[in-house]
């Protein structure tokens, strides 16, 4: 079988390397010329054989719209393309109608896997006409993990359902990585447990809690013991919005991806606003200490003498010592 791959990144080369393996006749297309099989979008398409299977992993949004538009003035009825990118599910159906224009197939697939898909295989969610999904099978099943094709694939329903299976998927995904997050800062803040990361190593096997998300969180624990010069700086693809988007619009409560999500946000501020407007606040109504920046917090005596309040000093218990705590210095 042969595909047009567009798209050689960190996901698309390697998910390249597996089909190719798999004996999937591949010509890859990136902007990087270094990497790519053909100079252009135009030469890719000359080189398929029709009918055409074209892949397209490149970032969603603009760059998305962009190639399956180009795409649309090059291909011809009978011509397939499927999203394997992060794209919002709700593009799909803009993109399907597009191409139905002009009688090209459309169909979406969430992949997950991250860099050790190569390795591993990627989980595979598509969206799309039957006839389409067993058309593209022999690429499905080049790059879904080995075993049960149903443990590590799915046709998740039609056009769009593919993208929202992985929409939740990342959500899912959010709220994991935060729950192991708190667990390993409480573990780290009390000082009974003398060996935090051998009890994440030890939980990766026969606990309840046991998982990859878990297996990676060790090996970073084995990189760095106690996250050391690791920034707190964590940015979002959008799909954990767009998850909690469909929450609200499907009144579905999802708390715990609203306060991974949001934990994501402070992350990125060197300062929370909100937090100076309730410490204004309970200056305001109760006479509470307000810290200045720089200042240590501070107290009036009985006898009007402004004094540091025994709550600025560090105990072993207040977190002042510990990694992450940078923030008490306000
Ligand atoms: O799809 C993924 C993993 O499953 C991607 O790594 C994605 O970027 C993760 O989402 P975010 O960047 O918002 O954390």
């Amino acid at each position: 079988m042969q595909l047009g791959l567009i798209g050689l990144g960190k996901m698309g080369g390697n998910m390249r390397d597996r089909m190719k393996a798999a004996g999937i006749d591949v010509i890859g297309f990136d902007t990087n010329r270094e990497i790519s099989d053909v100079a252009d979008l135009a030469e890719l398409v000359e080189k398929l054989e029709a009918p055409r299977n074209i892949w397209v992993m490149v970032p969603a949004g603009k760059i998305t719209d962009s190639v399956m538009s180009e795409l649309q003035g090059l291909l011809a009825e009978g011509d397939l393309v499927i999203d394997g990118g992060n794209s919002k599910w709700s593009d799909d159906l803009g993109h399907a109608e597009q191409f139905a224009e002009t009688g090209v197939h459309f169909m979406d697939c969430g992949v997950s896997g991250g860099v050790w898909g190569k390795e591993n295989g990627y989980g595979l969610m598509c969206g799309g006409a039957e006839e389409d999904v067993e058309r593209m099978m022999p690429v499905f099943d080049a790059l879904r993990p080995e075993g049960p094709r149903e443990e590590g694939f799915v046709h998740a329903g039609k056009v769009g359902a593919g993208h929202y299976a992985k929409m939740v998927h990342n959500g899912i995904e959010y709220g994991l990585m935060h729950a192991y997050a708190e667990g390993w800062e409480l573990l780290e803040a009390k000082d009974i447990v003398t060996d935090v990361h051998g009890c994440f190593k030890a939980w990766t096997r026969g606990t309840v809690v046991r998982s990859w998300l878990l297996d990676l969180m060790v090996k970073a624990l084995e990189e760095t013991p106690h996250l050391e010069g690791i920034s707190e700086y964590s940015t979002d693809s959008g799909e954990g919005r767009w998850t909690l988007e469909e929450a609200i619009a499907n009144a579905v409560p999802m708390p715990v991806l609203a306060a991974a999500l949001f934990s994501r946000f402070t992350s990125r501020q060197e300062n929370s606003p909100q937090m100076q407007a309730v410490a204004a606040l309970r200056g305001q109504f109760g006479g509470h200490e307000v810290m200045q920046f720089g200042q240590e917090p501070y107290h009036v005596t009985k006898e009007g003498q402004a004094e540091v309040s025994p709550a600025a000093q560090p105990k072993q218990d207040d977190g002042a010592s510990r990694p992450g705590a940078a923030k008490s210095e306000h």
